[in-house]
């Protein structure tokens, strides 16, 4: 029984239970290679649907969004963190939305505690009045133009994969995630989880990213070498949780299902519980930057799978839900 009876969606009851440290254990996190696309499809939507069935985490190489793409995201990124707060200020996320930039704002229903991070979130219909001007960070829209579109095609590659072994049409999950809609809602986040070098004992006991699953289809997230701290768990034991590192690895994007996706498949495929650890004192100290996409179904998209299991919820009313449990006070 949760303490926490408030929360209405089984998925944040389960976040409640799982903000201890847990256990570690190594396990291989499953990594397949999208090469070939259009003539291995098959292939790899067999490997894809045995590591999203089984570990819900798993890791895509030769992904067709090249290195200098995500190299050049990853340096506007430190650009924009980098500018005065009362400036990122300006373009400040507004309440109930996935937009814009917010400060150690989130507060998991994991651990009660805000993440010790800041992010931007841009999710496209969404950002008047959000987007820091050309005198401010120029080149910065046209960048993160390009980067959302790169992550969106990538993301519809894996989820055409999932469409066809769960008998939806191939296209099925590509028209869900229509970015000419204005209902459009898939975003790409940039995330700034702030240096250690300088902190106190008290802060190396919250989190980075406290542990939760995600609400989305599915997330790719981008890391970058030597700025680690992702640990999953499969399965969602969350009673006894044991954490794998997922060390970051030039050439991977890190991918996870999302809970919108556990649904819309009847649980077949498996949304996984993550976090992002503090470093311990005699590993790297510095600033880390993620950038992660979350492939969510248009607002108006009716999520409900091929077997019924659960009541049709609007991908609208499934994410206001998760947005309010991580911005507002535990009940
Ligand atoms: O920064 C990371 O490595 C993970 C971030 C994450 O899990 C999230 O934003 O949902
Ligand atoms: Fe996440």
């Amino acid at each position: 029984m949760s303490a926490f009876p408030e929360y209405e969606l089984a998925e944040l009851q389960r976040e409640t239970r799982i903000g201890g440290a847990g256990t570690s254990v190594a396990r291989d996190i499953p990594r397949i290679d999208l090469s070939d696309y259009a003539n291995r499809k098959e292939a790899i939507a067999d490997a894809l649907w045995q590591a999203a069935t089984q570990v819900g985490f798993f890791q895509v190489f030769n992904h067709g969004i090249p290195e200098e793409d995500i190299d050049a995201a990853f340096a506007v990124a430190g650009e924009f963190f980098d500018l005065p707060m009362a400036e990122k200020a300006r373009h400040a996320r507004r309440p109930g939305s996935n937009a814009g930039w917010e400060y150690r704002a989130q507060v998991r229903p994991s651990t009660g505690t805000p993440d010790n991070k800041e992010s931007y979130q841009i999710t496209l219909p969404d950002m008047a009045g959000l987007w820091p001007t050309a005198t401010e960070l120029p080149g910065f829209q046209a960048r993160m133009c390009r980067f959302e579109r790169q992550n969106w095609e990538l993301g519809m590659k894996i989820l055409s994969c999932f469409a066809i072994r769960l008998g939806f049409d191939s296209d099925f999950f590509t028209h869900n995630h229509d970015p000419a809609s204005p209902y459009y809602q898939s975003t790409l986040r940039l995330i700034h989880y702030m240096s250690m070098e300088n902190a106190t004992d008290a802060d190396f006991d919250l989190w980075r990213a406290g542990a939760h699953s995600d609400f989305d289809c599915l997330t790719l997230l981008h890391q970058r070498p030597g700025q680690g701290g992702l640990q999953v768990c499969p399965g969602m034991e969350a009673d006894a949780p044991a954490w794998t590192d997922v060390p970051p690895l030039r050439g991977a994007v890190t991918c996870n299902i999302g809970d919108m996706l556990m649904r819309w498949s009847d649980d077949r495929l498996r949304s996984t519980l993550h976090r992002v650890r503090m470093p311990r004192r005699d590993e790297y100290l510095g600033p880390r930057l993620s950038l992660p996409f979350f492939c969510q179904a248009n607002r108006d998209a009716v999520i409900q799978g091929p077997l019924k299991k659960y009541a049709p919820i609007t991908a609208r009313d499934y994410l206001d839900e998760r947005i309010r449990a991580n911005y507002t006070p535990r009940p």
